[in-house]
Parts: structure tokens; C-alpha cells; sequence
């Protein structure tokens, strides 16, 4: 069997190596037989080790950079400006996600009715992070900083609750996607499991507590073909990692709430679309392939039967989680104690209208006034889901929850903000 050594520094066996132990003794005792060769390395390791140590000195300084990029006095001074509410008995809520789709709409819906918002974005690479960017500088016009971190950078999270106290925490940050969870499954461990807990932990320890509104999914119905969905149907059977990874929130947020008396409401989203949405969607990338005149893929269930979502309209989210916030109650504990039961809540937001993908391409056919170039092909097993459809009765008996745009108006509205910001002169359309 081979010695560790051997593994370490693998070698032809036998003379070769011997020979290399008897060179290395005779060299060291020809270089270390006179004392001036002695002082020599002496001098050569004195040297040595005062670059290790002014190039630590270096690398740590580095590091001092890296993490100063959200710190210093006029950043405080940015946070708390932007954190201010601007009427009687507002919220100062802390918005994850915020250079995201829901995150950026929610962020200045609370701003406008005079809320304060602080965002918080790592702002990565999923998709296109120039729209991010775009998104943020939109925040920036209406006064609203979005600090660009890390959920999982614990010192970052407590800093913002040093400097805010928090009534709120809209939690939107996440890694979203069905499908891609096959190609990048741990960016959805890293975003919407550790992340997720490093947030728990934070507001837990944080005195006061905030009541927390967070993204879950529809997917987390997964194979459940009771329809419409209602929040007392199964939730055990997730199809992709991606509706596991929200399934697991749910049940993570459950034991933040029962243990340190956090308030959490959990949102289950059905396929949320509108201005400003994520490129990685169905209704966002068929636009762009129809207009660039290239095919899209439409995807067809068992026995060729079509695929159907609940599409539901960002204002109709963003009136959602508004209500939810309002109506969140509070939490009861602080520094890590509970001191009462607090409340725990899943609602369903959808549109309550399912409408099959091959419709969606006929309205948006439409609205650009481009024939698509379709190709139908069977669905594949990569977490896709045949049906949603949400039952609603919960949100609206909580908060008043109605959404108010069909799929029809709210493509229209897509559609116009689609041109407008890829510059797209409507001639060149039509
Ligand atoms: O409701 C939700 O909870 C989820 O809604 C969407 O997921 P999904 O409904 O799969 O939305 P899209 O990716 O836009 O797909 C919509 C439909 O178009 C279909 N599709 C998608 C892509 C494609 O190339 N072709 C195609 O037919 C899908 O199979 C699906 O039936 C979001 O992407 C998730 O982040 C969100 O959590």
C-alpha cells in the first residue's frame, strides 16, 4: 500500500527517489558548513518573513475595502435618511430583493404613501443585473437607497438593524426559477435556505422584533391537482428544487415564529408578470424572441394537453403584499426571547384566471403586431408544474385582496414598457 508521502509526492519507486534524499543531505551540509553561509540565510529569512507580513498587511486591507463598500458615516447617514417615514404611525421597512421585479414595485409603492424603505440587493448575475441597475436608479430617484450586500453576510444584517429599527421586513430576495434549479442547485440553498435563516437570525435577534413578509411560491402546490389551490391543500409533493427550497421557508419561518415569537406572513405568488419582470420568464423571453423574429419553445403537457397559469398582474402583487404588512400584527419577542404567541400566516396571491401558455403567445402576438414562430414540444421533467390556479378567499378576508387586471390589459401594459426601455420605436414594430 502507498505511504501518505507517496500519494503526496508521487514518484517513479526505488533509485530515483533514494538519489533525491541523498542529494538534498549533501547540499544542506555544503551550504550550512561555514557560519558566514549560516548568517546569509539568516538575513534571507528575516526578509522572508517581513514581505509575508507587509503582504498580509496588504491583504488585509483589501479585505477592510471590500467590507467598507457599505460602511462609513455617509453611508449610516444615507440608511437612515432613507429608512424615514413620511406619515403619522408609517412603517420603516427593510426591503430584500429590492433591485428585483416585486422588489422594486413594492419598494416605491411604500415609499409613495410615505413609508421608509431601505433595499437591500446583492444584485447578481441570473439575469441581465443592468436592468437591476436600472431598477435601483429608479429607487434612487424617489429617495429610496438600496444597499448592495449579501443576506448571508451576518455583520452587513446587523448593521442595518443597529442602524433601523425595523418595523418590517418585506423579504424578497431570493433565487426564483423553476428550471434553472437543475443547472445551479445550490445558488437555491445558498439564497433561499441560508440566506433566509441568516435573515431569521438577525430579526430574531434584533430588539424590536419586525414583523416579516416573505416571498414563498404557487409551486409549492407542486403535484397537488386539486384545483383551485387553497392554503389547506397539500404542500408535500414539490416538483422542482426550486418549490422545495420554499416549501422548506415555510417550514423553517414556522419554527422562527414558534420559538422567538417572530410574525410571519408567507405569500405564495402565482406567476407574477408586468413592467420592469425578469427576462428569465416565459411572457418576457417569448417577447424578446418574438420581435427578434427567433422561435419559442411552447411546452405541452400529457396527452398533448396545454400548459396554464394563473398569470397575475404586479399591481395586483404589489396591493397583496401592502396588505399583508398592514395587517402582519406584531411580533412578540426581543433580544431571542419570546414573550407571546405571534401571528403565523400563508396566503395565496394569484389572479384566480388561468390562461394557457399558447393564449399568452396569441396576446402578445397581438400587442407586438409580430406573427411568433412557435414550436411545440412535450414538457420536460425539469420541475415544471401543468396547472395553477389560486383560490384567494383567505387574502381577501384578511386584507381585502382583489386583483383587477386580466391577462389581456396587463400584456398591454408589459408590452409598452418593453418598448420603451429596449428603445424600440413602435414603427419598427408595427
Ligand atoms: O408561480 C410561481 O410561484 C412561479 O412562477 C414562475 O414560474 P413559472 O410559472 O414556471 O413561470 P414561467 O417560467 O414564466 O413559465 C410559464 C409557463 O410557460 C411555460 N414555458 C416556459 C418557458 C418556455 O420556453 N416555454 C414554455 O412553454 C412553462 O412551462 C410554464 O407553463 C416564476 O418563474 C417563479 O419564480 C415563481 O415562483
Amino acid at each position: 500500500m502507498p505511504s501518505l508521502e507517496d500519494e503526496l509526492f508521487p514518484s517513479t519507486p526505488g533509485k530515483f527517489k533514494i538519489d533525491r534524499g541523498h542529494n538534498i543531505n549533501r547540499q544542506f551540509h555544503r551550504c550550512f558548513a561555514s557560519t558566514s553561509t549560516m548568517f546569509i540565510w539568516a538575513l534571507f529569512l528575516i526578509a522572508l518573513t517581513a514581505s509575508y507580513l507587509s503582504f498580509q498587511s496588504f491583504v488585509d486591507s483589501g479585505n477592510r475595502y471590500f467590507t467598507a463598500s457599505w460602511g462609513g458615516i455617509q453611508w449610516e447617514k444615507q440608511i437612515r435618511n432613507s429608512a424615514k417615514t413620511n406619515r403619522p404611525g408609517g412603517m420603516s421597512v427593510l426591503v430584500t430583493g429590492a433591485a428585483g421585479f416585486i422588489g422594486s414595485h413594492v419598494s416605491l409603492a411604500l415609499k409613495k404613501r410615505g413609508d421608509g424603505v431601505v433595499g437591500l440587493d446583492n444584485f447578481n448575475n441570473y439575469y441581465d443585473p443592468s436592468l437591476k441597475k436600472a431598477r435601483q436608479s429608479l429607487l434612487h430617484s424617489q429617495a429610496i437607497l438600496v444597499v448592495e450586500g449579501d443576506l448571508n453576510d451576518v455583520k452587513l444584517m446587523a448593521k442595518l438593524f443597529d442602524l433601523v429599527a425595523f418595523t418590517h421586513v418585506m423579504h424578497l430576495a431570493a433565487q426564483a426559477g423553476v428550471r434553472y434549479a437543475m443547472e445551479n442547485p445550490s445558488s437555491y440553498v445558498h439564497s433561499n435556505i441560508a440566506g433566509l435563516v441568516t435573515l431569521l437570525e438577525t430579526c430574531k435577534s434584533a430588539n424590536p422584533q419586525p414583523a416579516i413578509v416573505w416571498a414563498s411560491s404557487s409551486s409549492v402546490y407542486g403535484l397537488n391537482d386539486k384545483v383551485p389551490f387553497s392554503e389547506l391543500d397539500r404542500t408535500d409533493q414539490p416538483a422542482s428544487l426550486y418549490a422545495a427550497t420554499k416549501k422548506a421557508g415555510e417550514e423553517i419561518t414556522h419554527t422562527y415564529n414558534h420559538i422567538y415569537g417572530l410574525a410571519i406572513t408567507g405569500l405564495r405568488f402565482f406567476t407574477v408578470y408586468g413592467p420592469w419582470g425578469r427576462p428569465d420568464m416565459a411572457y418576457f423571453s417569448f417577447t424578446r424572441n418574438i420581435l427578434q423574429g427567433k422561435t419559442i419553445t411552447i411546452y405541452r403537457g400529457k396527452n398533448k394537453a396545454d400548459l396554464a397559469r394563473d398569470f397575475t398582474y404586479i399591481d395586483d402583487i404589489v396591493k397583496g403584499c401592502l396588505g399583508s404588512l398592514d395587517t402582519s400584527g406584531r411580533s412578540t419577542g426581543s433580544g431571542g426571547k419570546k414573550r407571546g404567541p405571534a401571528p403565523y400566516r400563508n396566503f395565496n396571491l394569484g389572479n384566480t384566471t388561468p390562461v394557457k401558455v399558447p393564449t399568452l403567445v396569441n396576446i402578445l402576438e397581438k400587442h407586438l403586431r409580430v406573427k411568433a414562430k412557435r414550436k411545440i414540444v412535450e414538457m420536460p421533467g425539469n420541475g415544471d408544474v401543468p396547472y395553477t390556479h389560486a383560490n384567494i378567499s383567505l387574502a381577501r378576508r384578511e386584507f381585502g385582496y382583489k386583483p383587477t387586471t386580466d391577462l389581456q390589459t396587463g400584456l398591454k401594459k408589459f408590452v409598452r414598457w418593453y418598448l420603451s426601455y429596449y428603445g424600440y420605436n413602435r414603427k419598427d414594430v408595427w
